[in-house]
């Protein structure tokens, strides 16, 4: 169990016209079965704030930890072992490779962590049948929907059994109904498996789904007014 923790969280991008402050001391404390949603409008810094939480980029100030380990301060190759080993993505593109099938794309990681092949086929099929594809598993991305295509995402995301989850905009490329259940199945699964959850959307329609709301303005964040 694992508490995902943001200390004022800065980030400024050098840029040829000046200094963009991206992300300006954020606070954030993220517990084990908990699902935050980040909302705010593009450029407001949701994307800087994820890349940060999740390890694939460095503040600029302040601090990440994961319990009590300050993922940030961390050398490359320990930052990464510990991201391993803990953390999981879900991406607004899917980020599925194409010439694979579903249950394939899902063994991807546990290929990279050198998991033996009678486990792997186990977990992939576990994970499929999680998200409801089992009948999908042998087709490619293209012969899926995109909420299909998705949901092998979250599948290959939860199939390393992950203490945190980030997803960045995972309903960003699908309709409104599709997106809906996406967030029910992000919603169930993280709580179910007690694991730490930040996902961000400017999508107003799916924050019921989300146990706590945050919001970016300006790389400001702050509580939510959920009703607003
Ligand atoms: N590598 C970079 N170099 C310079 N500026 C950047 C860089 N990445 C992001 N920015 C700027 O930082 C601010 C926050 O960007 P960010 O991508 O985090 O926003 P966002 O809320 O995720 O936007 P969107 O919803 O459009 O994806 C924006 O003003 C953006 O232009």
């Amino acid at each position: 169990m694992t508490t995902l923790t943001a200390r004022g969280l800065s980030r400024t991008y050098p840029t040829g016209s000046g200094d963009v402050h991206a992300l300006v001391e954020a606070d954030l404390e993220v517990h084990d079965g908990e699902l935050v949603v980040v909302r705010g409008p593009s450029g407001s810094g949701k994307t800087t704030l994820l890349n940060l939480l999740g390890g694939l980029d460095r503040p600029s100030s302040g601090a990440v930890f994961l319990d009590e380990t300050e993922l940030s301060a961390l050398a490359e190759k320990e930052a990464l072992e510990l991201r391993q080993a803990t953390l999981a993505f879900v991406f607004q593109s899917f980020g599925l490779v194409p010439v694979l099938s579903a249950a394939e794309n899902v063994e991807v990681p546990l290929r990279l962590r050198r998991i033996a092949g009678g486990e792997r086929e186990e977990r992939v099929a576990a994970a499929l049948a999680a998200v409801g594809l089992t009948p999908h598993a042998n087709q490619r991305p293209y012969e899926l929907s995109g909420g299909q295509q998705q949901r092998v995402g979250i599948a290959r995301a939860l199939v390393t059994d992950p203490q945190v989850l980030i997803a960045d905009e995972p309903t960003g490329q699908l309709d409104s109904a599709t997106a809906a259940t996406i967030m029910d199945l992000l919603a169930e699964l993280t709580s179910e498996r007690g694991i730490a959850a930040v996902v961000s959307t400017h999508d107003p329609l799916l924050i019921g789904r989300a146990d706590r709301v945050v919001q970016l303005h300006d790389g400001h964040l702050t509580a939510a007014n959920v009703e607003s």
